[in-house]
């Protein structure tokens, strides 16, 4: 049988590692596709960089609409990432009948609903195994592998970038400007790398698999969404001492009064296996009612992990694509008239546990005050801890901190105890405050 053929948009770290695992592995992979897929032309603006990565291997092409109108082309992959130019690009080759693989989460998480209804219409797979934590093969494990499941929560470390930064940060000690220059030097970066640093990607993960996980249409502008710039190393260090390890985490919980769905620093247990993840590695905690806790862990970014993931969806989508649309997996899991309509919860109303650190003047009585402000709160405390003042600024210092563990309650209730707090006088810099997931 004749090779699928692929067209890839925008050859870069993911296209190119794409194009080198396909040629590398291309019997085994088609052993298992039942026939064989070729990367036959790719795009890049600069056609001399992208003949470069190629070679004579395939046709290269400046203009990435000349792959869309290729009618031998039978899977489009848009590897060139951002929303406007690859919204066209992917709307456009659903309407040429052509199948689309994307890597781009971003895309997805604003337009999926749009780039799904019109894929749904016309009869073709949209596939983005990649978009999410890379290489793990998360999208397959939520979509399929844990079907049989009421699935609780979805919990993880779904950005390298930060996750690099946070690790060599409290290992090294290095600085964050110098870190995220390695991860841009690395690929894992985005291309603005202010998605990776302020949540945004991870957010962009988060609204995937909450809608995969919990059947609801993909909600990005519901998100809460917190980086890790604010992030002191004076945490990492006091999160250790109690047990902690700092994590960006994104996560999305099903409670009565609707889905949580929040990326932001989160102190977790220094005994749970994702305390453990480091570099620019990623991990998934899924919980299921039948299934209980699983884990999956892996490389969620770089060049031949995420084409690990782009050409799993190849692969699927040559064994599937003669099959009747109506037998397909459903792009978000579940049958599209069967979305609940679920609401994403207000950050507000959303209950976690928090760490504070306070400075404070270094006075009798400031700590009665803070925990008294608390206490009026209906907020109550698990642990305090003191740093004498000479690990702060030396003997004779007049500031010390307060570290503060707390149970749970609502953020609207802990933002109001916050702003009261922060108005004392003895409170000498802007309270920082930190979610405490258990994961358990
Ligand atoms: N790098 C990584 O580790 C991961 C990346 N992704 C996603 O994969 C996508 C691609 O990322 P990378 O390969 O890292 O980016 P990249 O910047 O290395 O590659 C993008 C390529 O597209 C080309 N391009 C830009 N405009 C074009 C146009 N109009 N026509 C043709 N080519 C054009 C650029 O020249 C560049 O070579 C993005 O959506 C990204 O979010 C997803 C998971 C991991
Ligand atoms: N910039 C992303 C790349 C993969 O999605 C990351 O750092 O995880
Ligand atoms: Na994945």
């Amino acid at each position: 049988m004749k090779p699928i053929q692929v067209g890839i948009l925008g050859i870069g770290t993911v296209g190119s590692g794409v194009f080198n695992v396909l040629q590398r592995n291309q019997e085994e992979i088609k052993r298992r596709a039942g026939r064989g897929i070729e990367v036959t032309m790719v795009s890049r603006r600069n056609v001399a960089e992208a003949q470069a990565l190629v070679g004579d291997r395939a046709q290269v092409v400046a203009d990435a609409r000349a792959i869309i109108a290729n009618p031998d082309i039978d899977i489009v992959v848009e590897l060139i990432g951002g929303y406007t130019l690859a919204k066209e690009l992917v709307l456009e080759a659903i309407a040429a009948g052509k199948h689309v693989v994307t890597a781009n989460k971003a895309l997805l998480a604003v337009h999926g609903t749009e780039i799904f209804a019109a894929a749904h219409a016309k009869g073709v797979m949209v596939a983005f195994e990649a978009a999410v934590a890379g290489g793990i093969p998360i999208i397959k494990a939520l979509r399929e592998g844990l079907t049989a499941n009421s699935i609780q929560w979805v919990a993880g470390i779904i950005n390298g970038t930060t996750n690099f930064i946070l690790s060599e940060m409290r290992d090294k000690g290095l600085d964050f400007a110098v870190v995220l220059k390695e991860a841009q030097r690395l690929g894992y970066a985005e291309a603005d790398p202010t998605f990776d640093i302020e949540g945004v990607d991870a957010a962009h993960k988060l609204t995937l698999m909450s809608a995969i996980a919990f059947g609801i249409p993909v909600q990005f502008d519901k998100a809460y969404v917190e980086g890790i710039t604010q992030l002191g190393s004076q945490d990492i260090k006091y999160a250790e001492q109690l047990g902690y390890r700092i994590k960006l985490l994104g996560i999305t919980k099903r409670t009565p009064q609707g889905v949580e769905l929040r990326v932001h620093p989160s102190l977790v247990p220094a005994k749970r296996l994702i305390a453990n993840v480091e570099g620019a590695m990623n991990a998934v905690v899924v919980q299921g009612d039948a299934v209980g806790t699983t884990l999956y862990y892996g490389k969620g970014a770089g060049s031949e992990p995420t084409a690990s993931a782009v050409i799993a969806d190849l692969v699927d989508i040559t064994r599937l694509h003669t099959a009747d649309p109506t037998n397909r997996v459903p792009h978000l899991a579940f049958q599209p008239d069967a979305l609940s309509d679920l609401q994403v919860l207000p950050m507000g109303d959303v209950i976690t546990s928090y760490y504070l650190r306070l400075r404070v003047a270094d006075q009798a009585g400031v700590l009665a005050t803070v925990t008294g402000l608390l206490a009026a709160a209906d907020i109550s405390i698990d642990a305090v801890l003191q740093r004498e003042a000479d690990e702060i600024g030396g003997e004779g210092a007049t500031q010390t901190d307060v570290i503060i563990l707390t149970h749970d309650c609502t953020e609207s209730r802990m933002n109001a105890a916050l702003a009261q707090m922060q108005a004392l006088p003895t409170v000498l810099a802007p309270i920082t405050r930190i979610r405490k997931e258990e994961l358990a």
